[in-house]
């Protein structure tokens, strides 16, 4: 089975003001049917770039692009994609109702029952008592809706996400994260930029980190934290605390943090004492470890 999406070496270096700046440095990756890839990175660090290269916006980069197995070069390999920029600028005359059969016609798809499935995603996102009313007259959160029906309306196998839940108020955040937590479930594949960390971890699979066009990791939320977790949170139950330092939580619950190889002495002398484990959480973030990441690449020679 061909990978969704696949990244092999690609470069892009532009000339700006007569100087060189490379924007991607021979980054690789690549996205499976059902996988849900984030993308992460601080400003200026090559996401738009590589969003660009897969919609061939950008086409002078160097190394292989491909979509299902076809070249990025090739129109025919974006078919089955959807693309959502961060800021949709959608045709401000036209009523959402209007943009999703647009669409439809432009993938060449034609439904007799096209209006109610249009209707149907924009009541998803909730945005069908808008339906008719015109793109400039809604609001910023409920255009960033509209993109996104108009996106799922055509039932494409890969969606391209700008930073997805930017735009939205927190119950916006959790439809989106709702339904691209089913279109998952159902097969499809997401690649999504992201300044959120909070979002990558509620929605990613797997999340590619980037800086200054360098592809540093590419891991699962839990497996990069769980990696540089030297360090464990331990929640108990116990008569009395079993360290000297514990924070008492509320009676006969205590709270301390505990050296990853101490842990199977700490957990044998609280059976022993007739303690109870509650929880073992890493004790540093996923923020905390990308701001190693980036100190330790940027103490590294250029
Ligand atoms: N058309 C261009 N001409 C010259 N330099 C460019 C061009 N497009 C991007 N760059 C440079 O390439 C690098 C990567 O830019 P890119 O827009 O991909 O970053 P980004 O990660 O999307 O940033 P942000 O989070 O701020 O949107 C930056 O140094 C940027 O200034």
């Amino acid at each position: 089975m061909s990978a969704a999406l696949e990244f092999k070496g690609v470069s892009q270096t532009f000339q700006a003001k007569g100087k060189k700046v490379v924007a991607l440095r021979g980054i690789s990756f690549s996205l499976v049917e059902g996988e849900v890839f984030g993308f992460v990175g601080p400003n200026g660090a090559g996401k738009s770039t590589t969003i660009k290269v897969m919609l061939d916006i950008i086409n002078d980069y160097q190394g292989e692009v491909t979509l299902y197995g076809v070249d990025a070069h090739r129109a025919e390999a974006r078919r089955h994609l959807a693309y959502v920029p961060e800021a949709p600028a959608l045709y401000e005359q036209f009523t959402p109702l209007e943009i999703l059969r647009m669409g439809l016609s432009m993938h060449g798809i034609k439904r007799k029952d096209a209006d109610a499935w249009c209707m149907q995603w924009l009541e998803r996102f909730s945005v069908g008592m808008n339906a008719k009313r015109r793109i400039r007259e809604l609001s910023k959160g409920n255009v960033q809706r509209v993109a996104l029906a108009h996106a799922m309306v055509v039932q494409p196998k890969l969606l391209v996400l700008d930073e997805p839940l930017s735009g939205l108020d927190p119950v916006g955040r959790k439809d989106v994260v709702d339904i691209l937590t089913e279109y998952k479930q159902q097969g499809g594949a997401i690649f999504f930029t992201s300044h959120v960390l909070h979002d990558v971890e509620r929605i990613a699979d797997r999340f590619g980190f980037i800086n200054k066009g360098e592809l540093l990791t590419v891991r699962s939320p839990r497996e990069l934290v769980a990696e540089r977790a030297d360090q464990m949170i331990v929640r108990y139950n116990a008569e009395q605390p079993i360290v000297a330092d514990a924070k008492a939580l509320r009676v006969g619950e205590y709270e301390c943090e505990v050296a990853q190889e101490a842990l199977p002495a700490f957990i044998a002398q609280l059976n022993q004492l007739g303690g109870h484990l509650l929880t073992i959480k890493p004790a540093v973030s996923l923020e905390t470890v990308f701001f190693k990441i980036l100190e330790e690449s940027a103490a590294q020679p250029a």
